[in-house]
């Protein structure tokens, strides 16, 4: 069986990843959702194994020693990680899965999953993303700061990335990046055979 693929979706906090896969999660329902875990404490209306699979540092750090992760990274205090079975699972039964996870994670799966297909989505300006995280309401102003300092490192870092999408309004990030994936999907499916079919020919 054909392997499904994979894509990561990654960006600065606040730019509005969460949403935008909820938004997806209702329309590309045949697309699986990975679920990370972290030892964040849950915020409001949260659920395990819905939100995250929320872990003490202990227990994570036992999961990093037993090779549980796809890949983890810790991200202002906090640990955050990709259990690798699921995904692995879900890829080789042909699902195509979707990670949303930071900048450094997401490089990490780059070096382990080269024919990903990695998006990073950006705000329409850095005063809207602030103006975003801030009125989620769920940090502190220490944390806010510290995501926004963070977010002007992973902002430096698109370049790794295969494409940008712009969340200025969530239907039309949605759209654009379903439009991805198809485009993926006739990519590898459809020119990679014909070129290959080409090149054995003409040798
Ligand atoms: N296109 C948009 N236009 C206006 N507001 C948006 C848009 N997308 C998301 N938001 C709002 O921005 C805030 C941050 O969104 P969200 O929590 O999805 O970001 P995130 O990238 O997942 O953040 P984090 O990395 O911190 O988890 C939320 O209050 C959300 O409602
Ligand atoms: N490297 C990873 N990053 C992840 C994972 N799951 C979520 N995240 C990212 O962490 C930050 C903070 O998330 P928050 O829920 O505390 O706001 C955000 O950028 C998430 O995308 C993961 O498994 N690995």
């Amino acid at each position: 069986m054909e392997k499904g693929l994979l894509i990561v979706l990654s960006g600065p906090s606040g730019v509005g990843k969460g949403t935008v896969c909820s938004a997806l999660r209702k329309r590309a329902t045949d697309l699986t959702y990975s679920i990370s875990v972290t030892t964040r404490k849950p915020r409001e209306g949260e659920v395990e194994g819905v939100n995250y699979f929320f872990r003490s540092r202990e227990q994570f750090e036992e999961m990093i020693r037993k090779g549980e992760l796809l890949e983890y990274a810790e991200y202002v205090g906090n640990y955050y990680g990709t259990p690798a079975n699921f995904v692995q699972q879900s890829l080789e039964a042909g699902k195509d899965v979707l990670l949303e996870i930071e900048v450094q994670g997401a490089l990490k799966v780059k070096e382990r999953f080269p024919d990903g297909i990695f998006v990073f989505l950006t705000p329409p300006s850095i005063s809207e993303l602030r103006n975003r995280i801030v009125g989620r309401g769920t940090e502190s102003k220490d944390t806010i700061d510290k995501r926004m300092d963070t977010a002007v490192e992973e902002l430096s870092l698109i370049k790794h990335y295969d494409y940008a999408v712009e969340n200025d309004q969530i239907d039309a990030a949605c759209e654009r990046i379903l439009s991805i994936i198809v485009a993926e999907h006739c990519r590898k499916e459809r020119v990679l055979p014909y070129l290959t079919k080409w090149i054995e020919e003409v040798r």
